[in-house]
């Protein structure tokens, strides 16, 4: 399974396109709007948000409501594209002002100067409209597809919010997926703690006061893989690393972790490793789950609980110093709209490029054309590790 997006934040659209999705999955255009409209929402948005409504046109490879095997093409609208359209349009640059004039003031924290340096754009929007946040809604749209494939396979998973500027929220680790989801939903953070849930948001509020921003950790959980998914005999088929390195590709996604992660430092080999049980029902399974679901680069059968940090978000109403390309001279930026924090959006994200790479790891270890014969061939493992 691979796919690639297409698409600049202010231009025409988003393109995803899909390969190595097996036919006869169950697929609706309602099953990729809920991930996306889940994308958009949460406190500490900015006003862009109010613009776009995302909703997907399936292009190809479904039809009456089945995958095909063939390509998926996804295409999500930009609706502030109306305002855009002179800046953004494919035609030759012609005499308008407005349209010539260029970006040449680098933003911190952004790909600006880097890309430009690296592209030779003397025009920074020529970089910030392909490195902006806005593409997370074409890899959300792929990971909902990912999303539908794993929940037809008896695989839940979920993303929320763990901490937002400093604040850490409590909760029963027992609870399922199911039950974090409902609960994450009726947040206006994405989190499952009532009390940190309000001191979240004034944290947000006040950042936003402050002309400041603040970022956070989300964390994705995932119930019902079998053990033994991903490998350990190549570094580039570890299911954690790759897991890891599609979490550090969300923007402004500064870490990652499974189960205690960095706290494994402080921790005894005795406190931080899962002793191996077994039952007649359940097969092999662990008292514990401090390793996050992972051992050896394959699942452990348990649940997979992986964490991401986020930055704070870059662009500040207190701008921070650079130097204008064209000047040379220092300047403090201006703004007009931004995210104050876009926190509890990551979190819906993280959860759809984990998908994406469990989905993955699926399709790889059971190659088949027709969803139901992985779907068999899944069912037959279960069973296999069951009687081990
Ligand atoms: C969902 C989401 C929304 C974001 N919104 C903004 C925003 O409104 N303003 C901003 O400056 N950065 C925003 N970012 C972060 C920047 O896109 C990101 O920091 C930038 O592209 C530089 O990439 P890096 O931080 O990964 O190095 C957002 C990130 C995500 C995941
Ligand atoms: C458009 C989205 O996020 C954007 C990500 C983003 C950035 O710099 O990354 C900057 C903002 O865009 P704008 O400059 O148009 O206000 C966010 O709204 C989105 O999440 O769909």
């Amino acid at each position: 399974m691979r796919y690639l997006t297409a698409g600049e934040s202010h231009g025409k659209q988003l393109t995803t396109i899909i390969e190595g999705i097996p036919s006869n999955l169950p697929l609706y255009r309602e099953d990729i709007d809920e991930s996306l409209i889940r994308r958009q929402g949460g406190y500490g948005r900015g006003r862009r948000m109010q613009i776009e409504k995302d909703l997907i046109e399936i292009t190809s490879g479904v039809r009456h409501g089945y995958t095909l095997g063939s390509p998926i093409s996804l295409v999500l609208k930009n609706d502030d594209f109306t305002h855009w359209r002179n800046i953004m349009g494919e035609d030759p640059i012609g005499e308008d002002e407005e349209v010539r004039r260029t970006i040449s003031r680098p933003r911190p924290g952004h790909a600006d100067l880097n890309g430009a340096l690296k592209y030779g754009h003397r025009d920074m929007r020529n970089v910030l409209e392909r490195s902006s946040a806005r593409e997370t809604a074409a890899r959300v749209a792929a990971g909902a597809v990912a999303k539908k494939m794993l929940s037809s396979l008896g695989i839940n998973i979920i993303g929320y919010v763990r901490n937002i500027g400093g604040i850490t929220s409590q909760f029963d680790e027992g609870l399922s997926c199911e039950e974090k989801k409902e609960i994450s939903e009726e947040s206006p953070v994405r989190t499952l703690d009532k009390d940190a849930e309000q001191k979240m948001m004034n944290a947000i509020d006040q950042a936003k006061k402050e002309g400041d921003s603040i970022g956070g950790v989300v964390e994705v959980m995932v119930e019902g893989m079998p053990a033994g998914v991903g490998s350990y005999v190549h570094y580039d088929r570890k299911l954690d690393a790759r897991i890891g390195g599609s979490v550090m590709s969300i923007n402004a996604f500064k870490g990652v972790e499974f189960g205690v992660g960095f706290e494994a430092a402080n921790l005894n080999g005795s406190q931080v490793h899962d002793e191996i049980d077994w039952d007649d029902e359940r097969g092999y399974y662990r008292k514990t789950n401090r390793l996050g679901g992972f051992e050896g680069g394959m699942t452990t059968g348990m649940p997979i609980i992986v964490k991401g940090v986020m930055k704070p978000i870059p662009t500040l109403y207190k701008p921070l110093q650079s130097i204008d390309i064209d000047s040379k001279e220092p300047f403090k930026a201006s703004i007009e709209r931004s995210d104050s924090c876009a926190v509890p959006a990551a979190s819906v994200v993280m959860e759809h490029v984990v998908a994406w790479e469990l989905a993955r790891a699926l399709t790889e270890q059971f190659p088949h054309d027709r969803f139901e014969q992985l779907q068999e061939a899944l069912d037959q493992y279960r069973e296999e590790v069951r009687n081990f």
